[in-house]
């Protein structure tokens, strides 16, 4: 069987000559729940979105990227299939990417649109039982409630868990989720990484997650990918991914990760089962 992500030797150089991503290899095995971590300006977002195929890599390159066996991208080349790629993979972005002024369920059902014919999707004509997936991805996330308010009202966290219920709705089999806590509240940010890792649990999808808080990566995520400077610096357990260690990959850099922006409160705990990998927070480790 394919597996989830396969990346082989991805480079990319933006126009202004910084070489954001640098000797890529990567594999993920399906249903595995991978964080991405590293510094701001490391390459994190980059590579997720070289994966979601919205950025192409160097032309020169002998790059490949493939989804469930898939070509996204080679060679610098977006595959012409793309958009059937793209049906089977979720992204969430920091920010959330709602259109405000759409009630929530509506936001939700744009998941929808990939196999909807089109003249439905312009019209918003969605099938009472395409409402009833909305709503019960809606339910799983636990926003229910809110179906029928304009996502503007929303709380942060509650407009990414609209975000992430929109991926369900998708059906999306590989979930990327682009920092996804860094703007919330430690309390919502706990939410958002339990449903993540629900979704990894209960539905087998599987999940790639960039954070700035190595904690929050730790406590999640048995396997962590850590990028500096857009290299693959460490690719292994979050068990063995120490402070040393950090310490010794990151170097002065090594305390923003360590501490991360926003990092959870010591007493939050997930109501997932703390994966194998679990250790307490590095930040309170040393
Ligand atoms: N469109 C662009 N044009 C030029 N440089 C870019 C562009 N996008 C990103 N970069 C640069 O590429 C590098 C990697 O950026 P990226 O956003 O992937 O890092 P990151 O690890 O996600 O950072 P953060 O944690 O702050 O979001 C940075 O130096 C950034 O300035």
């Amino acid at each position: 069987m394919s597996p989830a992500l396969r990346i082989q030797q991805l480079n990319k150089h933006f126009a202004n000559g910084k070489h954001a991503l640098r000797d890529i290899n990567l594999t993920v095995q399906r249903g595995e729940m991978v964080a991405l971590i590293g510094a701001s300006g490391s390459g994190k977002s980059t590579l997720l979105r070289h994966v979601a195929g919205l950025v192409v890599a160097d032309s020169a390159s002998e790059s490949l990227i493939e989804v469930d066996g898939r070509c996204v991208q080679q060679g610098g080349r977006i595959h012409r299939d793309i958009r059937q790629v793209r049906s089977q993979v979720g992204f969430v972005f920091q920010q959330f990417n709602l259109v405000d002024r759409l009630p929530v369920l509506m936001n939700v059902l744009v998941g929808l649109l990939h196999r909807t014919p089109r003249w439905r999707g312009w019209l918003r004509l969605f099938r009472p039982q395409e409402r009833a997936l909305a709503l019960e991805a809606l339910a799983r996330v636990g926003i229910a409630d809110c179906h029928a308010q304009r996502a503007s009202t929303l709380s942060g966290g509650q407009q990414q868990r609209a975000a992430i219920a929109r991926t369900l709705v998708q059906g999306a089999k590989v979930v990327l989720a682009d920092e996804p806590i860094a703007s919330l509240d430690p309390e919502s940010s706990r939410k958002v990484m339990d449903i993540l890792a629900r979704i990894n649990r209960e539905d087998g999808s599987t999940v790639i997650v960039s954070l700035h808080q190595v904690d929050v990566a730790i406590k999640y995520c048995p396997r962590v990918v850590a990028l500096h400077q857009g290299r693959v610096v460490y690719d292994g357990t979050s068990a063995a991914l120490t402070p040393e260690l950090l310490r010794e990959l990151y170097g002065v850099q090594a305390e923003e990760i360590l501490t991360g922006a926003h990092p959870l409160p010591a007493a939050a705990t997930p109501a997932a089962a703390p994966t194998a990998g679990w250790m307490p927070p590095l930040a309170q480790a040393t």
